[in-house]
């Protein structure tokens, strides 16, 4: 039953009052939501005809936000040739995100390690060394 809509028709509602985002290739019909949102009425109207995906996903809205943006909900998107790849979703970025960070925190470790190591090496054949003299 859900409606399609080619990204040139979403385009054309870009108005405050005739305002449609598109979010992970749904649309959404945000008109009446645009004075309520509580990030401001300038972020949607920045995004009006748009995909907004990551815009919506980098502010890491809440379930309560994506509730309301279901009942906002239009139709799909119907992607034809040429029109813009969609939007990289920020829940693929976060995945990759923690991943990626801890990753190079333990690189960050290893490297750490090897100071505290070749530090420790260094010490102790100074000490040896200095012992060596002493004894002579
Ligand atoms: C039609 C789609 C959208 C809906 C339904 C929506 C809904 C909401 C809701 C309910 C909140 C309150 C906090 C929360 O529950 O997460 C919020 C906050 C916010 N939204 Fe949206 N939002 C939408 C699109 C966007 C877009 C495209 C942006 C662009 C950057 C954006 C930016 C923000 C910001 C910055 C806040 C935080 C405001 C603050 O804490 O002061 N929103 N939004």
């Amino acid at each position: 039953m859900s409606q399609e809509f080619t990204f040139k028709e979403v385009a054309a509602h870009n108005t405050k009052k005739d305002l449609f985002v598109i979010i992970h290739d749904q649309v959404y019909n945000s008109s009446s939501f645009v004075d309520e949102h509580p990030g401001g009425e300038e972020v949607l109207l920045d995004v009006a005809g748009q995909d907004a995906t990551e815009a919506f996903e980098d502010v890491g809205h809440s379930d309560e936000a994506r509730e309301i943006l279901e009942g906002m909900k239009a139709g799909t998107l119907k992607r034809v040739d040429g029109d813009p790849a969609p939007k990289v979703a920020a829940t693929d970025k976060v995945s990759a995100g923690p991943g990626g960070a801890s990753k190079s925190d333990s690189s960050f470790g290893v490297g750490l390690y090897a100071v505290i190591l070749v530090g420790g090496l260094a010490a102790y054949f100074a000490y040896t060394f200095m012992q060596s003299k002493d004894a002579k």
